[in-house]
């Protein structure tokens, strides 16, 4: 069994019920989807009202998709967040980060090995996969990575596994990869959008108790 206590992000909380959970089953971050064109976006009004309600402890993620600076100044005028995802370049990225003063989760796009990068010059990079050709989202579809790409593989960074994983998979995603960190949307849902609290309570206990190989 591991012993390190795999941190666990459960996103796109769009409901008390999905975000209450997270708090009872000890998720490490919760995140809202601040991108329109996910069925789990919310807009910084209703973000208010549920990051108001996250105790301490958990931090508070919100994810983004190419955002400009006005779409950022919007939503952080009115949300306390503590740490921005985003969807865009690495040089955009690291413009962010200096510019909001946030520490930057930046999502890396991988097809094969030769795009797991040698360094990272933000906080942390979500390893997910290369979405589908006609994807209306860069994420949250629910589409996994060919792990056995990941077994060894000890990067430098901080780094998170995402895509694909559900309460059925993470424990042998997290002793394939090797991940210190696990994101998930989609397999913790009973439809787009709805989180569903048994799904969340599973998979926060096997991520963090599956046998790293
Ligand atoms: O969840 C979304 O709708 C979403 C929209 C746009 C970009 C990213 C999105 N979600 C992120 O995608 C990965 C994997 O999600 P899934 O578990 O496969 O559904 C994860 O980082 C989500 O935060």
């Amino acid at each position: 069994m591991s012993s390190v206590r795999t941190g666990v992000k459960i996103c796109g909380i769009t409901e008390e019920a999905g975000l209450e959970a997270c708090m009872k089953y000890g998720a490490d971050w919760v995140g809202f989807v601040f991108f329109e064109r996910s069925p789990r976006y919310i807009n910084a009004l209703r973000a208010k009202v549920l990051a108001a309600q996250v105790t301490d402890g958990i931090k508070k993620v919100g994810l983004f998709v190419r955002p400009d600076d006005a779409d950022l100044e919007r939503v952080l005028g009115q949300v306390d967040l503590d740490i921005l995802q985003l969807y865009t370049t690495p040089e955009r990225a690291v413009q962010i980060q200096d510019k909001f003063g946030l520490p930057v989760w930046l999502s890396i796009p991988v097809a094969s090995q030769a795009d797991l990068p040698q360094q990272s010059i933000v906080e942390r990079l979500v390893i997910e996969p290369k979405p589908p050709v006609n994807a209306t989202r860069p994420g949250g579809n629910a589409q996994r990575l060919n792990w056995d790409m990941l077994h060894g593989w000890k990067p430098a960074y901080l780094w998170m596994l995402a895509g694909g994983l559900n309460p059925e998979n993470v424990g042998q995603a997290v002793a394939t990869t090797g991940a210190a960190a696990v994101d998930v949307s989609s397999g913790v849902e009973t439809a787009p959008g709805i989180k569903n609290p048994d799904a969340i309570a599973r998979f926060i206990h096997n991520a963090r108790t599956s046998a790293v190989g």
